[in-house]
């Protein structure tokens, strides 16, 4: 079961397109002739059992990991024509230890030979979009967990990519932490458009922050079922009490809880 193209700009077809992708460990197969249509400035939540694949599944799509057989396009090109950006779980890992918070969010510009001005111009945009409070001129280990979170991001999303892949960006952060950070990354989606495909273990978290769940089986890993959620950003603390909101909630849960049980 494949999602139609989405009509955005006169154009028809999907950000991403997944054909006949197949991903084995050992002699299972995990995907075995997968298909999918993201579509374009969306956020697309992934959420399934636990080992179903979810973050194989955009490491695949962003590149990170290989794939025996299939094709990804984005918008018919592929990876190596594509922007993409992608924000880590374990942040620790992620950030240049060795280099000062704002010099991690400068890097991809830097690395891509883009002019001191255009960087620092950039820069301040993002820096401005998530109003950060704290000194950026701090070296990683001197930031809190989400302050290392936020700044991952924010170097993600500087060279203004096409898709943002982030995998369980939340799941280290205290519930604080997580609010605002989901809030900022809701913000800039209104402001700029960017597809973003997220990885989350929380029900709560997936169904708040996307216009789509997609659902997962249990593998060899299939489309359970891709669920709207259609509700006007911005959403907020309030979204979560909504009728809409519950019943989206539960619908998937329900989805699930039968997907586990199979
Ligand atoms: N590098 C690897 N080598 C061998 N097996 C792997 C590797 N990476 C993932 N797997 C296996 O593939 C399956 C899918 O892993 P993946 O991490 O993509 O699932 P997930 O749905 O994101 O998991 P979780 O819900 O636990 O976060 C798991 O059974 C995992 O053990």
């Amino acid at each position: 079961m494949t999602r139609p193209p989405q009509a955005s700009g006169g154009r028809t077809w999907p950000a991403i397109t997944i054909r006949g992708l197949c991903k084995s460990f050992g002699p299972a197969p995990l995907y075995r002739d997968f298909d999918l249509d993201i579509p374009r400035n969306k956020i697309i939540a992934v959420f399934g059992p636990n080992g179903c694949g979810k973050s194989t599944l955009i490491n695949m799509i962003a590149g990170l990991m290989p794939y025996e057989r299939g094709e990804i396009l984005f918008d018919g090109k592929t990876l190596k024509d594509t922007k993409v950006g992608y924000v880590f779980q374990n942040y620790r890992d992620a950030l240049f230890p060795w280099k000062r918070a704002i010099d991690n969010i400068r890097y991809p510009l830097a690395l891509a030979g883009m002019a001191r001005a255009e960087i620092a111009a950039r820069v301040d945009r993002i820096v401005a979009a998530f109003d950060v409070r704290f000194d950026l001129a701090r070296y990683p280990y001197e930031l809190s967990g989400g302050q290392q979170q936020l700044v991952s991001i924010m170097r993600a999303l500087v060279p203004e990519p096409e898709v943002l892949f982030l995998d369980e960006p939340f799941s280290a952060l205290d519930y604080e932490m997580t609010l605002f950070i989901r809030e900022k990354l809701q913000q800039v989606f209104m402001e700029t458009g960017t597809t973003m495909v997220l990885v989350s273990h929380d029900l709560e978290e997936a169904v708040f922050l996307a216009d789509i769940v997609l659902l997962l089986t249990k593998r060899p890993t299939q489309i359970a079922e891709i669920i709207d959620f259609t509700v006007p950003r911005p959403r907020t603390v309030a979204t979560l009490s909504t009728p809409a909101f519950v019943a989206t909630k539960a619908h998937t849960l329900d989805v699930f809880q039968r997907e586990v049980r199979k």
